[in-house]
């Protein structure tokens, strides 16, 4: 199955896409982008490689959500890379409107949610360009709807689907309509008012603001009291030895 179309409640500048299958809707979205004029979501019902960060498998059951947004931004590689919070904002806004705003949405850094404390779903950003601009950038959604995968990372936050922590059933097609239209609107307000309002928004959910977390990059750790999201989305960790921003990182509660 591939089909394309809109319905109502679509936003009227955005495409979508549905596949039956494919490896990963993020592979998908760098093989089209370049023929692709407005906009695009890219749906799959199922992944056979989706990625996670930092090279990791992402596994996908059917009736979990997989869809990449595939943008063509303006701008500098390091703003654009913003959108990493307004994604995650967005799709904590989508639940939002799913649960009837029951709550129990936090935002991990750099772009998890979280349901009750444990993992909902994560986001993938990647992208391609050359001499500082960016040709795509596709914006990756894995969201578990109904399942959790079995297997974590040792150390991660466990994983839960939203039909298993709150008893609430969405097929993944009615999902991505919400995600898309609640993307538009974080949109909208990132570019009226830049990364101020979406940083503010994002940090009023942030999971651990506050608390001792980790960082880990690589072999590098860093434990700190998570004080803020700085103006350029960096991690901001109080820790023994001083002030320290840190760029990209996987965080550990
Ligand atoms: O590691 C993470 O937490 C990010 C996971 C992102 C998974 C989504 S599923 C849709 C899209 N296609 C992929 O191959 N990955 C992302």
């Amino acid at each position: 199955m591939s089909t394309s179309g809109t319905s109502e409640d679509w936003p009227q500048d955005h495409d979508r896409i549905l596949l039956a299958q494919v490896d990963s809707t993020n592979a998908e979205a760098a093989r089209r982008a370049p023929d692709l004029a407005r906009p695009t979501w890219i749906m799959a019902q199922r992944q056979t490689r989706g990625r996670g960060r930092r090279g990791r498998a992402w596994s996908d059951p059917e009736g979990n959500l997989a869809a990449t947004l595939v943008l063509r931004p303006e701008g500098p590689p390091a703003r654009v890379a913003l959108r990493s919070f307004v994604a995650a904002l967005a799709l904590g806004d989508a639940l939002g409107v799913v649960t009837g705003g029951r709550g129990g949405v936090t935002l991990k850094w750099p772009n998890d949610v979280l349901l009750n404390g444990r993992k909902l779903a994560g986001i993938l950003l990647e992208s391609a360009g050359a001499g500082g601009r960016l040709s795509h950038l596709a914006i990756g959604f894995g969201v578990n709807l109904s399942h959790a995968p079995d297997q974590v990372e040792p150390g991660a936050v466990a994983p839960v689907s939203l039909r298993g922590e709150t008893g609430i059933a969405i097929d993944p097609e009615s999902f991505l309509t919400v995600l898309a239209s609640c993307y538009a609107a974080r949109e909208a307000q990132f570019a009226a008012g830049g990364f101020a309002p979406i940083r503010a928004a994002w940090l009023a959910r942030a999971a651990r603001l506050g608390q001792e977390i980790t960082a880990r990059t690589g072999a590098a750790e860093t434990r700190g009291r998570f004080e803020t999201v700085d103006e350029d989305g960096n991690l901001v960790l109080s820790t023994a030895t001083g002030r320290r921003a840190i760029a990209a990182a996987d965080v550990f509660f």
